[in-house]
């Protein structure tokens, strides 16, 4: 392949559409490339079609139109065991009564593989993911961590060219949750696989994408690196939907500015003149609601101000000051 070409997309929707029997669109002609090899995130709101979209690629729910091609390779058609993916669910789903290794094993067996193949098998993949001296204990006798291991493991059994995540850490504690992502992270860049994973949490999609897929009412609102869509929201509704970022209605038209890129003045000089309504102190930080003089009594502006400059100079309920930013740091819509 010459330098020219661009990285071999493992996933490619054309015109992927799904519009479930009561005639609501579900997923609404979406176009996306996802390059072999990456972590995918597919991002939004809940209803907003991630789901769907995650279940035609798996073979789960059928397409309405549209194709779903796998390495050039059109699946749409194909039963999910003939596509080449794997899906890992919600807390791992793995079956409480049966050993890892029987866990790993299951799908083999389901296909009338012989037992000491089968196990040969799993206990390989077990080794590959660090737990092949754990393979003859229960999931209740492992911890968490070890859990998604076996998950991951018996997800991989298959051999898939890629792994579809749905939600796979929603349901753990928060302090398990931070855990078992960088886990996912350093097994997907181990293995060299594609995952594609479905979040509601702007922070989970930003702390493991390669790629980062923002969708809304069944559409794509952007895709990029959470760099890019952090920095450079395209839309109104990515700058909402992602925090950190007021929306703010100029003369220029609406823009977005990241709350970290506010400067408060006295409100005598430069600036848009508001009072502070809020103060939350958040460890590192400090963040400020403030109700601007012109806006509508709903809009608020967040301000994050490192806890050393709030130390310096501090904020109360009640403060008048003056709104700044430069002008490099307003994004406006569609000059992405
Ligand atoms: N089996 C179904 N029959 C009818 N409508 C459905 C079905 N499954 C999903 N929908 C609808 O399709 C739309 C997209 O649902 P989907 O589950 O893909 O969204 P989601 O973004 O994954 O949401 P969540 O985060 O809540 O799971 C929603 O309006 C939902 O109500």
């Amino acid at each position: 392949m010459d330098a020219s070409s661009p990285t071999p997309a493992a996933i490619e929707l054309i015109a992927l559409t799904k519009r479930y029997a009561q005639g609501s669109v579900a997923v609404d002609g979406i176009d996306l490339r996802i390059a072999a090899s990456s972590y995918c995130c597919l991002l939004g709101p809940s209803g907003c079609g991630k789901s769907t979209t995650l279940r035609m690629i798996a073979g789960h729910e059928s397409t309405t139109s549209g194709d779903i091609l796998l390495e050039n390779r059109n699946i749409t058609g194909l039963p999910a065991a003939a596509r080449g993916t794997a899906m890992m669910f919600q807390s791992f789903a793995l079956f409480p009564h049966l050993s890892a290794l029987d866990n790993v094993a299951f799908s083999l067996k389901m296909k009338g593989v012989d037992k000491v193949e089968r196990h040969g098998q799993a206990q390989n993949l077990l080794e590959r993911v660090a737990m092949g001296h754990l393979s003859a204990r229960k999931p209740g006798e492992l911890s968490g961590g070890q859990q998604q291991r076996v998950a991951l493991a018996r997800a991989l059994i298959t051999q898939p060219r890629v792994l579809l995540l749905d939600e796979p850490l929603s349901a753990l504690d928060p302090f398990l949750r931070i855990q078992m992502r960088a886990e996912l992270r350093h097994w997907q860049r181990e293995l060299g696989l594609t995952f594609i994973h479905v979040t509601h949490s702007q922070e989970e999609a930003m702390a493991l994408a390669d790629t980062m897929v923002v969708m809304n009412h069944g559409r794509i609102e952007q895709v990029g690196s959470p760099h890019e869509v952090y920095n450079r929201p395209a839309s109104e509704f990515v700058a909402r939907f992602m925090g950190g970022h007021n929306v703010l209605d100029t003369t220029v038209g609406k823009v977005a500015v990241r709350n970290d890129h506010i400067r408060l003045a006295p409100v005598e000089g430069a600036g848009w003149p508001a009072t502070v309504s809020d103060v939350e102190y958040q460890g590192s930080y400090v963040l400020l609601g403030l109700q601007l003089d012109q806006a509508e009594a709903s809009d608020k502006v967040s301000v994050m101000l490192s806890e050393a400059d709030f130390v310096q100079t501090p904020y109360h309920p009640g403060d008048r000051v003056g709104l700044t930013w430069a002008p490099e740091q307003a994004h406006s819509f569609g000059a992405a």
